[in-house]
């Protein structure tokens, strides 16, 4: 892959290379600058010549003077042991282990520098090396203090706990592997070590393999690292440390992070009794977070930045659309006509589609994942296929999330709904798509979840799709090449309106509304609640903002009654609206939220569509009468999720039509609504939760017949998927009708 991304980058990387570089001057900073390269030492030389660097450099490390004259600009790693800049065995490793070539324009503005020994914040657009250009110095100056550990040898001294030499600071667990992972490759012909902190896993074991193996340089996130350094018994001491680095530092030195950084700083030796170097990295870097570094830099230290305060901080090769959906309940339906696109078009010879989905919160990312994962199956397979769908977030175990990132890692085409713990730093390959649903909080945020496509010079796309009242994303996106897209068909939709539409959107609202209703109530709860505290807090028009996410509830899920709000939500509501209609009667039990889609009167409501409940599909086909869902213009299914290929009407059948599979018994008369029919005949449709497989049930009770996911997946969230027979029968709070 290295060398791929080297030919890549020959093409475009290097043609930018130095392009852009720029030693800014802040208050207190040295300008430096470019002296012309030093000359060509011959390779015969070449090694005396390093050696003697070495040497001195040992000599300036004890003098507190910086190691490694700096040579001016470099553009190639060759140039570095060329040089005598870096031992032999970094630059074999960079060039013929990981098959790199030439430096991109951050590498070539910071390393040489820091291979000086100056303390340096830099900053470069996501994706370009920036790991590297810490990780070499690093290595440089490790190997510096001692010679042995430059080769792998059985025979070369263990390490022990104390000896780190380097430490690595990372704001997320994976960011943190991420960067290991990397110095690993780097340091693979070496007897340096490599050791990982980070919450979420087996401290006791984390801490037996250091003990084992010892310890050189140490990547680790702030809450772990606070643990081990203020654990007396842990028996890791930093008190050799050469050089602290803080990746995505405008991160770790905001408000979040900044006081356990500065905990974590006390435990460091003081710099006058040992030499220190800082290097601070990102991608953004906001004045207040230069002011706040200078904390911990030396005074004599250098900003360096390779994009130019007036160019954009995004990539150009990657365009950035911004689309305006019609309301919240149309956010699902653009986000799976984009996917379908990109899918559609890996058909035709495109890249396969490999997309992070972004979300501003967990209870989104998780409601987002469900539906997504509830699509009915096609062939027995997700629709989206070849995608495989992954979510990740901070709910989920350590196990949980690391499987997460290393399996959309490894896979070729899939899906990844996230929070942002995967928006900084993560390198995962050729991701084709990065999507973020509704607004980004900030700026920084929007710059670093694009920043996980176009990598290394390759291409992407980059998409927000947010609702047409939100005000916040003017801001937000300014001074961003990002333009309006009017692509997405079903993002436009007045969903609150039956419709005849074409088939394409008609398939896409049934999918996604019939997948919504098997999520369950919990997690709508969850994000009703967190989008009507957003709502709340920052509406100008707040009664329009509240009914926007009534709406959401409406005829993005299909529920009759919005979930219950608590008293603190319920209390920011402005006076004047009536609180029934906003939040349902108190949190349900789990018995009412099983049949959460039952019919309060027994006929069929809305989910899409239907204003008032009453109508009898949402979007349907005007002149047949069909009551079922969104209908596509030519006719062709009837039913709101009814096989296309079938005669009948009503709900899910079973694509070859046995009577033990499907969504309903291709024998039953009903031909009543997908979820619960119209009758009080409990042999149709997504019924029968309790007794399902007497008549039919979906998912099918055997799996082999087609069901997807598993069914155990389907009903994690207490069976929801039971019809108005259910076992608590009768009316029920949150229910929705069934024809769509
Ligand atoms: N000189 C180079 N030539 C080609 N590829 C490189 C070079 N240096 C690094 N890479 C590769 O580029 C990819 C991105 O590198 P890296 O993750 O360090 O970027 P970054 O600048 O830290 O990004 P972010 O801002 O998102 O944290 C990695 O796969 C890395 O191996």
């Amino acid at each position: 892959m290295h060398r791929a991304l080297s030919r890549c980058q020959s093409a475009g990387i290097t043609s930018a290379l130095l392009r852009n570089v720029r030693v800014a001057r802040i208050a207190g900073l040295q300008r430096v600058a470019a002296a012309p390269s030093t000359a060509f030492i011959p390779s015969a030389s070449r090694f005396l010549h390093i050696q003697q660097s070495l040497r001195q450099t040992a000599e300036a490390t004890r003098s507190h003077e910086p190691s490694v004259d700096y040579h001016g600009p470099i553009s190639r790693f060759e140039e570095l042991g060329e040089r005598g800049m870096a031992h032999p065995a970094i630059v074999q490793a960079l060039t013929k282990q990981m098959g790199l070539e030439n430096m991109t324009d951050v590498q070539a503005a910071t390393v040489g520098k820091a291979l000086s020994g100056i303390d340096m914040a830099a900053q470069a657009r996501t994706g370009t090396g920036k790991t590297l250009a810490f990780l070499v110095p690093i290595l440089h100056r490790i190997i510096e203090e001692n010679p042995a550990l430059a080769a792998r040898s059985s025979h070369s001294p263990l390490a022990s706990m104390d000896d780190s030499r380097a430490l690595v600071i990372s704001p997320t667990r994976e960011l943190a592997e991420q960067i290991a992972a990397e110095a690993r490759r780097l340091t693979a012909n070496t007897n340096v070590i490599v050791q990982v902190a980070v919450g979420g896993s087996n401290k006791r074991a984390a801490l037996q393999e250091m003990r084992r193996r010892g310890c050189h340089i140490l990547v680790a996130t702030p809450g772990r690292l606070t643990d081990l350094l203020s654990d007396e018994y842990s028996g890791v001491k930093l008190s050799k440390l050469n050089t602290l680095v803080l990746d995505e530092a405008d991160r770790l030195l905001d408000d979040g992070f900044w006081p356990e950084i500065m905990r974590i700083e006390r435990f460091l030796p003081q710099r006058k009794e040992r030499p220190r170097q800082t290097l601070l990295f990102s991608a953004t870097m906001p004045r207040e977070v230069l002011q706040l570094s200078r904390q911990l830099l030396q005074p004599k230290h250098e900003f360096i930045q390779t994009v130019n305060e007036d160019e954009a901080p995004t990539h150009e090769r990657v365009p950035q659309k911004l689309v305006r959906v019609d309301g919240y309940q149309n956010l699902m339906p653009a986000l799976y006509e984009l996917l379908l696109q990109g899918n559609e078009a890996a058909k035709n010879g495109g890249r396969p589609l490999k997309a992070i989905v972004f979300f501003n919160t967990t209870a989104e990312v998780e409601l987002g994942f469900s539906i997504f994962r509830n699509l009915r199956p096609k062939d027995g397979r997700s629709p989206l296929a070849p995608a495989r769908l992954f979510e990740i977030h901070s709910k989920l175990s350590q196990f949980q999330r690391t499987a997460a990132s290393e399996g959309f890692r490894k896979v070729e085409s899939g899906i990844m709904f996230s929070s942002d713990v995967s928006a900084r730093g993560m390198d995962f390959p050729n991701v084709t798509h990065v999507i973020q649903v509704r607004c980004p909080r900030s700026t920084d945020t929007y710059i670093h979840r694009v920043g996980r496509t176009g990598r290394a010079g390759r291409e992407g796309e980059s998409w927000v799709i947010t609702p047409k009242t939100d005000t916040a994303i003017r801001g937000t996106l300014k001074g961003l090449p990002v333009k309006a897209d009017n692509s997405l068909g079903t993002a436009t939709l007045d969903m609150k309106q039956p419709a005849e539409l074409p088939k394409l959107q008609a398939m896409i609202l049934n999918e996604i509304g019939e997948a919504s209703r098997f999520v369950g109530m919990t997690q709508k709860s969850s994000v009703y609640t967190v989008l009507m505290n957003i709502s709340l807090d920052n509406s100008r028009d707040m009664e329009a903002g509240v009914q926007e996410i009534v709406d959401l509830s409406k005829y993005g899920w299909g529920l009759r009654y919005p979930p219950a709000l608590s008293r603190f939500v319920l209390g920011k509501l402005p006076r004047g609206i009536d609180v029934s209609t906003v939040s349902g009667p108190a949190t349900p039990r789990e018995s009412d939220d099983r049949s959460s889609f039952q019919d309060r009167r027994g006929g069929s409501r809305g989910g899409f569509g239907g204003r008032d409940g009453g109508s009898r599909g949402g979007f349907q086909d005007r002149n047949s009468g069909s009551r079922g869902g969104f209908r596509d213009r030519d006719g062709g299914s009837r039913g709101g999720f009814q096989d296309r290929g079938s005669g009948s009407r009503g709900g899910f059948r079973d694509r070859d039509g046995g009577s033990r599979g499907g969504f309903q018994d291709r024998g039953s008369r009903d031909f009543g609504s997908a979820y619960g029919s119209r009758s009080n005949d409990a042999s149709g449709g997504f019924s029968r939760g309790g007794d399902a497989g007497e008549r039919g049930s979906f998912p099918p009770r055997n799996n082999d017949r087609g069901a997807y996911p598993p069914r155990s997946d389907r009903r994690s969230d207490g069976g929801q998927g039971r019809g108005r027979d259910g076992s608590s029968g009768g009316s029920r709070r949150y229910e929705s009708g069934g024809l769509f």
